[in-house]
């Protein structure tokens, strides 16, 4: 059988199609800098043991029309995959928010378009567009199952002490406010590829997620334990467009002195915020050229970047008491060597301790880029949403 895997990110659209049980990809690609100039699109099939790729650039506005122009690709293409769309099984699709309700892969009913809908507000890069995506599935693949499988599930592990905050007790029962955590699906992927890695069911694992959103997870035995993203997935480190942490005493300033409304607070701290507004572009690589011509504002947005990631190495050893390894992971984790080289600078009181030239060194797979003298392990691995995201789908199916 055939699942197609849409992964739909706050910046991107990532995509997937995998003949099932052999798990083998027969064609993959993204669409980047959606919504930002330099939009463009890459499309991989894999025919007996070869690769072929085609770009297209031009302006893709959002998350739906660049999904559409996917499906034309997968279906008329020179390097079309599939005949018809009934040639597709089932649909499974990255969704962010499933709040308490969803804990494993879900069939997607009209009630669970409600609850997907419901959680909007909290999630307003992604739920909205995981939800449009859905709709251009379903109208492309009538006969396909729709299947989502959501950010939040990973972490349902998370022990109260952890997903609690610290309000009245009223706010969790009554209003589900709690910690959720996301990125889930590639948190557990990258942990499981590290757990075979080190050969040792009992670990301690910090992973780092940094792609255009960023967060990390401190993983026992495989388990999910804390992560610093929240209710929502703002909270934590300094991401794209998001502020991460920020103090709430800054929006009740905002509100009482500058009359600021609910919809532009919403819009500073999730759209204006991160790398965005302190070093002049969402986009790492951007931030890497401005760098480059000494541009002190992408100085300094690459200080606060690396700065938030270390702090919570450190809380993170605390909660764990040590740490086996650290996992880089995601669109800078896997390709900015200097990030991964500036959070790791003087943490060898922790045992982390970067070789320069296996960091250098990563093309692409699983690779540990400590010393040797290093007591944790640093990984780098290329997540893969997608293919844990199929292997779900097809565990529901079967
Ligand atoms: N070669 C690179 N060097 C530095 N950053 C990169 C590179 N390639 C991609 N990135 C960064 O990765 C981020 C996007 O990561 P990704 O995981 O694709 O995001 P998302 O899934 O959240 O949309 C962007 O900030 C982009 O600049
Ligand atoms: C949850 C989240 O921030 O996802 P992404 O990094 O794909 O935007
Ligand atoms: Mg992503």
């Amino acid at each position: 059988m055939n699942i197609l895997v849409i992964n739909s990110g706050s910046s991107s659209l990532k995509y997937q199609l995998f003949k099932m049980p052999e798990k083998a990809p027969v064609c993959s690609g993204l669409v980047e800098r959606i919504g930002i100039e330099g939009s463009f699109i890459k499309h991989t099939v894999y025919r007996n043991g070869e690769k072929h790729s085609i770009e297209e650039s031009g302006f893709i506005a959002n998350h739906g029309e660049g999904l559409k122009q996917v499906l034309t690709l997968l279906t008329q293409s020179e390097y079309a995959v599939i005949n018809s769309p009934d040639d597709i099984t089932a649909v499974g699709h990255r969704v962010v928010h499933g709040g308490e309700h969803f804990t494993g892969a879900t069939l997607i009913t009209d009630e669970v378009k409600k609850q997907i809908k419901k959680l909007f507000s909290l999630a307003p890069l992604h739920n909205p567009v995981n939800y449009k995506c859905i709709e251009v599935a379903e109208q492309t693949f009538v006969n396909a199952k729709q299947i989502a499988v959501f950010d939040t599930a990973f972490h349902q592990t998370l022990p109260e002490k952890a997903y609690r905050y610290a309000i009245p007790e009223w706010y969790y029962k009554k209003h589900s406010i709690r910690v959720y955590g996301f990125h889930g699906t590639s948190h557990k992927y990258v942990s499981e590829q590290a757990i075979k890695w080190l050969n040792q069911e009992n670990s301690k694992i910090i992973s780092i997620h940094l792609g255009n959103g960023c967060s990390m997870a401190a993983i026992k035995d495989g388990k999910s334990i804390d992560t610093s993203m929240g209710f929502g997935p703002l909270s934590g480190l300094m991401m794209g467009t998001r502020s991460g942490d920020i103090d709430p005493s800054v929006i009740f300033h905002l509100m009482e002195h500058s009359g600021y409304t609910l919809d532009q607070l919403s819009t500073l701290v999730n759209k204006q915020s991160g790398l965005l507004g302190v070093g002049g572009s969402s986009d790492m690589r951007d931030i890497r050229k401005l760098l480059s011509e000494g541009n002190a504002a992408a100085i300094l947005a690459l200080k606060l970047y690396a700065y938030r990631i270390k702090k919570f190495i450190g809380a993170y050893a605390a909660v764990l008491n040590g740490i086996d390894a650290i996992i880089f992971t995601a669109g800078v984790g896997e390709n900015d060597s200097n990030m991964r080289e500036a959070v790791c600078t003087e943490l060898d009181y922790l045992g982390i301790e970067l070789d320069p030239d296996q960091n250098i060194a990563y093309k692409g797979e699983l690779k540990e880029i400590n010393s040797a003298s290093s007591k944790v392990k640093i990984l780098v691995i290329p997540t893969n949403e997608e293919y844990e995201i199929a292997h779900q789908c097809y565990g529901l199916l079967d």
